[in-house]
């Protein structure tokens, strides 16, 4: 069974940049969504890269089946570690359900953290992100927020109501960001 923590929040909250601090120091390991994908997308052979770009430069979310296999896939090449920071899934429904019926009994969730932070800074941050990233401008950037708020926020408030979100703020500076997150590992980890 693996440990999973979900990580959600807005484009450009701060998840990849909290998760690799996180795997430096805690053990866990980090599985981003969306790099998986890129990673798909670029994979000489991949039967999917079209379609992935597509949904990427319109933010929309990609078919679970594909997404989830790629996580599936990367846990079970990973070694031992205390768990899987899983950043930027589930997003949706499609995404939510897929993974329950693919993981059911091989993931437990330790909980969702959830970066949450002021839209305009988000906006701001992906522009200056400097990744060359297809999907960090203007026209992309407009359509994520739309799908964050119309199909995202609707899970975290899902997760919320079970209890299992752990709030952070990350409109502040990372290492006070990261000093939160920290606190809710520790506290996660406490009680087991
Ligand atoms: N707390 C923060 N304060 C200021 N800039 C940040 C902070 N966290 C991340 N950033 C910067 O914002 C951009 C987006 O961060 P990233 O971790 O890629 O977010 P996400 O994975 O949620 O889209 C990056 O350029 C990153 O360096
Ligand atoms: N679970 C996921 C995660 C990402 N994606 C796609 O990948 C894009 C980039 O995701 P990302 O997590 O790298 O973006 P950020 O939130 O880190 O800025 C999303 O806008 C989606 O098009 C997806 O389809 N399904
Ligand atoms: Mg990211």
């Amino acid at each position: 069974m693996h440990n999973v923590v979900f990580v959600l929040g807005p484009p450009g909250s701060g998840k990849g940049t909290i998760c690799a601090k996180i795997q430096e120091n805690l053990n866990y390991v980090h599985l981003s969504a969306g790099d998986l994908l890129r990673a798909e997308r670029q994979r000489e052979g991949s039967e999917f890269g079209a379609l992935i770009e597509s949904h990427i430069r319109n933010g929309s979310i990609v078919p679970v089946e594909i997404t989830c296999s790629l996580l599936e896939n990367a846990m079970k090449a990973s070694g031992d570690a205390k768990g899987f920071l899983v950043d930027g899934f589930p997003r949706n429904e499609d995404n939510l359900q897929g993974w329950n019926k693919q993981m059911n009994g091989k993931a437990f969730i330790q909980f969702v953290l959830f970066l949450s932070c002021p839209v305009p800074i988000c906006i701001e941050r992906c522009l200056n992100r400097g990744q060359g990233r297809t999907d960090d401008n203007e026209e992309s950037l407009k359509k994520r927020v739309e799908t964050y708020n119309q199909q995202t926020f609707p899970i975290i408030e899902h997760f919320k109501k079970s209890e299992l979100a752990r709030e952070v703020k990350s409109e502040r500076p990372v290492d006070e960001v990261y000093a939160d997150v920290v606190n809710v590992f520790n506290e996660a980890n406490k009680q087991k």
